[in-house]
């Protein structure tokens, strides 16, 4: 076994409870029973990540460990949706309302025994973080959190617009499943060109995020999901899934949590720049760079230790001659002489701004005495501005 393969399974067995209370046999025998196929794998408890899945024996790569037909797959209800005018909704909003419709069922019941609480998406999401915390987010964070909460409240008022329809809900039961949509879902393409849709799959959701290579294979048949090995495991493994090639920042707002740690090290990550460089480009670079899609969307990425292309290409067109940035655009390379020396001389200095300004939250973190409860929130906001620190050290070889 390869050293990386003893750690995984180390941290799988030495950490991992079997999750066997009665409620996950439960509904490892109601997904059998609605046709899901259970290879050698089961529920486990991990610390700090809630449930997640483990090997129960070896399985070799290729072995199927998972099959999730259609017709076990929780789908919005369309005639519901219809009686209540929620035809139009997003998505996100029709999975959610339709989940909470059905949570009396006695199926929906045995699944949603073995879901994180509200509880823990209030300690764990930032968009449910009061804003003595908030205010400490890496100001990245801001975009796609407000995001976010647009969508949440846009999903909230098409459905308290159907209020008069008599079904009766209120506002923290729908915003329980829309988070648990929002954490838990899948998109379900049908063959023969029916429309997709965004669904639940039982047992597959047990799975936890690994960046990208760590993943098993997830792969959408005509009649369901199936889940492969995509190398050979030993028993008590975890089995992650990728969730896509998550930064951080992404991980946090949309899942409330952060990958850290040499295990399993997010080579997703990058640290978003946007709020470093912007203020440095003068009016004209910045009219320039709007005009040919770069303005924006700049990131050091930690695992390469490097800035990301378009960061290259914006902070050369503060640099070169309009030819020689054009040239750079267009293949990557530059002109006559390698720009790279100046393009770093250029963003350090505003990245030890930015080094400056992680080290003033992260005293804050260590100095103020928070309220019980927030406890995640603040050890993740430490972990997160660590991370940034550490990207930035590398970078400016401090
Ligand atoms: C699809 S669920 C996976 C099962 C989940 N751990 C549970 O207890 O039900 C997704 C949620 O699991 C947690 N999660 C997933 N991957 C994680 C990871 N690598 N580290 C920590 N938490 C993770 C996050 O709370 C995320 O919102």
């Amino acid at each position: 076994m390869s050293s990386r393969a003893t750690k995984r399974k180390k941290l799988a067995s030495a950490a991992a409870t079997l999750a066997g209370d009665d409620y996950h046999a439960a509904f490892a025998i109601w997904s059998r029973e609605r046709g899901v196929e259970i290879g050698n794998v089961t529920a486990a408890t991990l610390p700090g990540r809630g449930l997640g899945l483990i090997t129960t024996a070896t399985i070799a790569k290729g072995n199927r460990m998972l099959f999730v037909p259609a017709r076990a797959m929780f789908m919005p209800d369309m005639p519901l949706l219809k009686k209540h005018k929620l035809a139009q909704a997003s998505p996100q909003a029709q999975l959610a309302f339709s989940a909470m419709a059905a949570s009396k069922t006695p199926g929906m019941q045995i699944w949603q025994a073995t879901w994180p609480t509200d509880e823990d998406f209030e300690r764990s999401l930032p968009m449910r973080w009061p804003v003595q915390v908030r205010d400490l987010l890496p100001p990245s964070i801001d975009q796609p959190l407000r995001r976010q909460e647009e969508d949440y409240r846009k999903d909230w008022l098409s459905l308290r617009d159907s209020a008069s329809s008599g079904f009766p809900f209120d506002e923290q039961l729908f915003r329980y499943y829309w988070s648990i949509v929002n954490s838990r879902s899948f998109h379900w393409k049908p063959p023969k060109g029916r429309p997709g849709s965004m669904v639940m799959c039982p047992f597959i959701d047990y799975m936890n995020h690994g960046p990208t290579g760590t993943s098993c294979d997830i792969l959408q048949r005509p009649n369901g999901y199936e889940v492969l090995a995509e190398r050979d495991y030993e028993s008590g493994e975890e089995v992650l899934a990728t969730y896509g090639a998550h930064p951080n920042d992404k991980l946090l707002v949309h899942y409330g949590f952060v990958l850290s740690g040499t295990i399993v090290r997010n080579i997703d990550d990058d640290v978003r720049l946007d709020q470093t460089l912007l203020p440095a480009f003068s009016t004209e670079v910045r009219k320039q760079l709007r005009d040919v899609g770069f303005l924006g969307g700049y990131a050091l990425l930690p695992a390469s230790n490097e800035l990301c292309f378009k960061t290259q290409v914006a902070v050369r067109a503060m640099l070169l001659t309009c030819n020689e940035w054009e040239y750079f655009m267009g293949c990557g390379e530059d002109l006559t002489e390698d720009q790279g020396k100046a393009v770093a001389s250029f963003v350090r200095p505003l990245l030890r701004q930015f080094r400056a300004q992680a080290i003033e939250k992260l005293d804050v973190l260590q100095t103020v005495k928070f309220e019980t409860g927030l406890e995640y929130a603040v050890s993740t906001l430490r972990t997160r501005w660590e991370q940034i620190v550490s990207a930035i050290d590398a970078f400016t070889g401090a």
